[in-house]
Order: C-alpha cells, then sequence, then structure tokens
C-alpha cells in the first residue's frame, strides 16, 4: 500500500473529537443500474463472501450481477421514499439527533457524522471531511449491536485501508460490539412495551436476527452467541417465559447452511404448533431498511398467514427513537472517557452504569 497525497492540515488548529456512525449502505436508487456496482462492492468484500476470489469472481461476475440487481431493484422500490433509502434516511437522522444529545453536553468540542460502508456516503470521504473539521481523536461506532465479521469486522477493515494511504493517523477507539449494553436492552424493551400497549400481546414474540453461514460461527465469529444474549436479556428484563418467545435469522443468501433456525421456516411452522399471533422484533437492525420492511413486514408475513396465521406484528428497529439516542449518547460518553470531561448529566442516572 502506497501513501497518496500530502496531509497538509492545519495542526496548530483546536483539536476536535468525532463520533463516527456507520451502518451497511444502501444504493443510490432502486434501478439495477444503481443496485449492480453497489452489490458489486459489497458482494466482493471478502468478509462477506468467503470463497476462494478466482472462483467468486467468476460466479459474481459471471451470474450473481446479472440476475441479482433486477430482482432487487424491484424489492427496494417497494420501500424507497421521497427522501431516498429508509437505511440511509434513519441513519441520517439517527447522526443528527445524536450530534444534539452530545452537543448539549459537550459543545463544540465535538463533532458527529455518519457513513456508509458500502456506496455513499463514503468512510473514506466522511474521513477526511471529519479530519477537514479538525478531528484528531476519533470514535467510530459501527450501529451493528452484534460483532460479526462481514459486517463490524469489514468496517474496522475499511477504516484502515483508509488508514493506510494516510501519513498522520487520528487518535482512534472504535466500539466492537454493545449486544448487552444496558441501554440498549432497555430501549428494545421499552419499545416492545410501547408496541403492545398500543396493539396486545401475541403469542409469540419472535427475534429474528440478519443470518450468515454457519461455517463463520464454527470458525469462531461470535455473532450468534451475541444474538443470543440480546434476546435472554431483553426477555429477562420483560420477565418473559421461554414459550413465549423464540429467535431465529434470516436474509439467507447462496446455497450453503446459514444460521439455524431460519425465520421464514419458523414463521411457516408455527401456526401448527397453535401459535396463531406473533410479534417480530429484529434487534440487531439499527435502522428500518430492505430486510426489515419488506423482508419481514412483507415476505414473512405472507408465510405465516399463509400457513394459518392470524395475527402479525411488525414493531419497527429502534431507528431515531428517544430511548435509541439516549443509548447511543451513554454508548459514546463511555468511549469517550479521558478524552472529553465526564458527562455528569448521562452518568447520575439510576441503573446499569453504577460507577462509570
Ligand atoms: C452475502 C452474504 C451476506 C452476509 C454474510 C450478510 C451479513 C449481514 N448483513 C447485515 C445487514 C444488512 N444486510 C442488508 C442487505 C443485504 N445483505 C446481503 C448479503 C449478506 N449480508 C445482500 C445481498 C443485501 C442486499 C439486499 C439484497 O439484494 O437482498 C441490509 C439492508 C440494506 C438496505 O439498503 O436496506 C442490512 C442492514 C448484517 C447485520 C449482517 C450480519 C451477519
Ligand atoms: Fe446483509
Ligand atoms: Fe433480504
Amino acid at each position: 500500500m502506497k501513501y497518496t497525497g500530502t496531509d497538509n492540515f492545519d495542526h496548530q488548529q483546536p483539536a476536535r473529537v468525532g463520533v463516527l456512525i456507520t451502518n451497511l449502505g444502501t444504493p443510490a436508487a432502486p434501478t439495477s443500474k444503481a443496485l449492480r456496482p453497489y452489490l458489486k462492492q459489497f458482494l466482493s468484500d471478502p468478509r462477506v463472501v468467503e470463497v476462494p476470489r478466482l472462483l467468486w469472481w467468476f460466479i459474481l461476475n459471471g451470474i450473481i450481477l446479472n440476475l441479482r440487481p433486477r430482482r432487487s431493484a424491484k424489492a427496494y422500490a417497494t420501500v424507497w421514499t421521497e427522501q431516498g433509502s429508509p437505511l440511509l434516511v434513519h441513519t441520517r437522522e439517527q447522526a443528527n439527533q445524536l450530534a444534539q444529545a452530545l452537543e448539549n453536553i459537550y459543545g463544540d468540542d465535538i463533532l458527529v457524522d455518519f457513513a456508509m460502508r458500502y456506496g455513499e456516503p463514503s468512510i473514506d470521504s466522511v474521513l477526511q471531511s471529519m479530519f477537514d473539521r479538525g478531528v484528531r481523536k476519533l470514535l467510530v461506532m459501527p450501529l451493528y449491536p452484534q460483532y460479526s465479521g462481514p459486517t463490524t469486522g469489514s468496517t474496522f477493515d475499511a477504516l484502515a485501508a483508509d488508514f493506510s494511504r494516510r501519513r498522520w493517523l487520528p487518535q482512534l477507539r472504535f466500539v466492537g460490539h454493545y449486544c448487552d449494553h444496558p441501554g440498549y436492552i432497555a430501549a428494545l424493551a421499552a419499545s416492545i412495551q410501547n408496541y403492545r400497549a398500543e396493539h396486545g400481546g401475541a403469542d409469540k414474540l419472535v427475534f429474528s436476527y440478519h443470518g450468515e453461514p454457519k461455517r463463520y460461527l464454527d470458525q469462531g465469529d461470535p455473532y450468534h452467541c451475541q444474538c443470543l444474549k440480546t434476546t435472554r436479556l431483553v426477555a429477562e428484563l420483560l420477565g418473559l417465559e421461554e414459550d413465549q418467545y423464540t429467535t431465529c435469522f434470516q436474509s439467507r443468501f447462496g446455497r450453503e447452511e446459514w444460521l439455524q433456525p431460519y425465520t421464514d421456516e419458523t414463521l411457516k411452522a408455527l401456526p401448527a404448533e397453535g401459535v396463531k399471533s406473533v410479534q417480530v422484533i429484529c434487534p440487531g437492525f439499527s435502522a428500518d431498511c430492505l430486510e426489515t420492511i419488506e423482508e419481514i413486514g412483507v415476505e414473512n408475513r405472507g408465510y405465516f398467514m399463509a400457513a394459518g396465521g392470524e395475527s402479525f406484528g411488525y414493531i419497527p428497529c429502534l431507528n431515531s427513537s428517544s430511548e435509541h439516542i439516549e443509548a447511543l449518547a451513554q454508548l459514546a460518553a463511555e468511549n469517550l472517557r479521558g478524552w472529553l470531561e465526564k458527562p455528569a448529566r448521562l452518568f447520575s442516572q439510576q441503573g446499569g452504569n453504577n460507577g462509570l
């Protein structure tokens, strides 16, 4: 790797602390033309698809990139909003709200921004913009509560690739996971309670997480265990009995075995077991996106109802709910300790973070 360019920023200007939130990314438009480069970048990432490179190059360029863009574009078109892709809209709003929350505590010393691992705004461009605005210490928070190689690991790779081209590097902190953070667990529990206060209960609460190949778990990826931990902590906080909830994995891709049980098979089987009403929550997604709105809210709803289900509720992601922003602000503040003054307001609250 070669250094490119010259880092010519003013080292005399006051240093600021940057908080960068990231998510996966999304195509620029719901069209095959926009899907093709997006999917190419995403599916060429060796963290996402761990298959021998040469073989994968032929499969990706010869088959997948000829078929998938059209199919995915159709699905994206059903969730697209006037402001753009839901994932982008929610992530931008999360960054705005988190900026407000952190500026209330730290003032101008802090700068919050967001970037996407694939597509735009890219990690490279946002890092450059943050450094241009005086950021010298950087906290990166990928908004994946559970660590996985394809998501969190890959985000770190993108940072490292950018840094490898720079002469000067910031001080860096990186949040690897927050699957058991008390603020995050409390925000999930609150969203379930709020949903149930409005819509009533259901026979079963289904926790559906994005899947990954089972091979990654066998080779040490902690993702599966962290998903189960999140479910257990939320169930404990809500006082749920074991037969009142279940955990499963969605969004299978390709032919090999992925983490089980699969969400679609679970929802198809539940009515025959006497479960006629379900509520589904997707705690691994910090923002609603194609995989939640369409795959759960439409496709999987269809499977459940066709199999004899009577009522299907989808509990939205945490998005920019006040509980979520509070949890993210708390997570940021914990990771900023020593860089900025201790935020008395956040740490004087009861529960969860005593002693911090
Ligand atoms: C091919 C393998 C894939 C792995 C492994 C994978 C892991 C993974 N993904 C997320 C979060 C999201 N994935 C999203 C879309 C998406 N994911 C894959 C494939 C893998 N994901 C594809 C091909 C797509 C594109 C959509 C499609 O063509 O079907 C999204 C939504 C993006 C959006 O714009 O709405 C998210 C978010 C996690 C957490 C994860 C971890 C194991
Ligand atoms: Fe995915
Ligand atoms: Fe999907």
